[in-house]
C-alpha cells in the first residue's frame, strides 16, 4: 500500500483511546537571561491527532519540546495534559503518566541488541524486583515472558522484528531511529514527543517513518507532537501545525491554512530557509503519476 493510501486508511480506522486527554500548552514563557526563548505560546493538541511545531531556526522548537517532557522548567504559563500539569513534573514523572520522548539524537546503547535496548524502555513497567529477576523466580520468568512478547509487538511494528537480536550498533541510520522510536513505545505512552524524527535521513527512509507515524496512531489512537524541519513530511503528516517565529506562536492550523498564512511565509522567506511551507505543501499535494489515471 502506498503512504497516501495507507494514511487515508490509518486516519478512517483511527480509534483515538478513550484515556488520551487534550495537552494544553498554556501562555508558556521560556527566559534565558534576556533571550526569551518562547514568549506566551498557547496551542491545544486534540486527543488521537498528529500535531507539529514548526519554524525558522532559532524559533523555540526545541525550548518547547524541552518543556514538554519536563527538561526546562517554563517561567510562566503551564501545560496540561490532562489532570498531570506536566510543566510543573520531572522527566521521570512525566514518563509516569504515560508521556514518551524519542530523541533526535539517539541516545541508544550500540553495543546492545534492539531487545535489550526496547526492555529498558520498559523497565518502568517491571513489577519484579531486580533481585527476584536475578534468581530467576517464576514471577519474574513469567513477568520476563510477557514483557518480551509485546517488544516482540512493538519491533514489527516498526520493522524491526528480523532485528530483535541484533546489535543497534551495526543497523542502519534509519534503522536506528526507528529503534529509538519503538523504545520511546515500550513505555505504553499515550503521547508520543518526536524530536526532529527524520533528522538526517534520505528520502525513503523518511517516507518509511512517515508510515509508521500513521500506523502508530491508527493502531494505538494515541497523540503524537512532532517537531521537525523537513517540511514535506510534516505537510503530508500533521493534522494541525503550530508555527512559532522568534519564541512567539504565528498560526496554528492546518497544514493548508499555515502555509498560506503571509505571516508564516514572511518568516520562512526571511530566515533564508529554502524550506518554504507553501512550496512543501504544494509539493506534498502534487498528486502521483499513477493517481492522475482515471
Ligand atoms: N540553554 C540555552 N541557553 C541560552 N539560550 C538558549 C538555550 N536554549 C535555547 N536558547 C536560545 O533560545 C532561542 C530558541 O532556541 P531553540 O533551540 O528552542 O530554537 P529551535 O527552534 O529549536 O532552533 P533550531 O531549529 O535551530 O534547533 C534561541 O535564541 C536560542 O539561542
Amino acid at each position: 500500500m502506498s503512504g497516501a493510501h495507507r494514511a487515508a486508511a490509518g486516519a478512517r480506522d483511527t480509534t483515538t483511546r478513550s484515556d488520551v486527554p487534550p495537552v494544553e500548552v498554556d501562555g508558556v514563557s521560556v527566559a534565558f537571561g534576556a533571550i526569551k526563548a518562547l514568549n506566551d505560546v498557547s496551542f491545544t493538541v486534540a486527543p488521537g491527532t498528529i500535531h507539529a511545531v514548526i519554524g525558522p531556526n532559532g524559533a523555540g522548537k526545541s525550548t518547547l519540546f524541552n518543556v514538554l517532557s519536563g527538561v526546562y522548567r517554563a517561567t510562566a504559563g503551564e501545560v496540561r495534559f490532562g489532570d498531570a500539569r506536566l510543566s510543573a513534573m520531572r522527566p521521570f514523572q512525566i514518563a509516569g503518566v504515560g508521556v514518551a520522548r524519542a530523541f533526535q539524537n539517539i541516545a541508544l546503547s550500540g553495543a546492545q541488541t534492539v531487545a535489550e535496548n526496547l526492555m529498558l524502555g520498559r523497565h518502568h513497567l517491571t513489577k519484579a524486583g531486580f533481585l527476584s529477576s536475578g534468581l530467576r523466580l517464576p514471577r519474574a520468568t513469567r513477568e520476563g515472558r510477557v514483557h518480551g512478547e509485546r517488544i516482540r509487538e512493538i519491533a514489527e511494528f516498526l520493522d524491526l522484528g528480523d532485528k530483535l537480536h541484533t546489535p543497534v550498533g551495526v543497523l542502519s541510520y534509519g534503522d536506528q531511529k526507528r529503534v529509538e522510536v519503538a523504545r520511546a513505545l515500550c513505555i505504553e505512552p499515550r503521547l508520543l514527543l518526536l524530536d526532529e524524527p527524520v533528522a538526517g535521513m534520505n528520502a525513503q527512509e523518511t517516507d518509511r517513518m512517515a508510515d509508521s507515524i500513521r500506523e502508530i496512531r491508527a493502531a494505538l489512537g494515541i497523540s503524537v507532537i512532532l517537531v521537525e524541519h523537513d517540511m514535506g513530511m510534516v505537510m503530508s503528516l500533521a493534522d494541525r501545525v503550530t508555527v512559532l517565529d522568534f519564541g512567539r506562536r504565528i498560526a496554528d492550523g492546518t497544514p493548508a491554512q499555515v502555509q498560506s498564512d503571509p505571516e508564516v511565509i514572511r518568516a520562512y522567506l526571511g530566515s533564508g530557509t529554502e524550506d518554504n511551507p507553501a512550496d512543501a505543501v504544494a509539493a506534498a499535494h502534487t498528486p502521483e503519476p499513477t493517481e492522475r489515471q482515471p
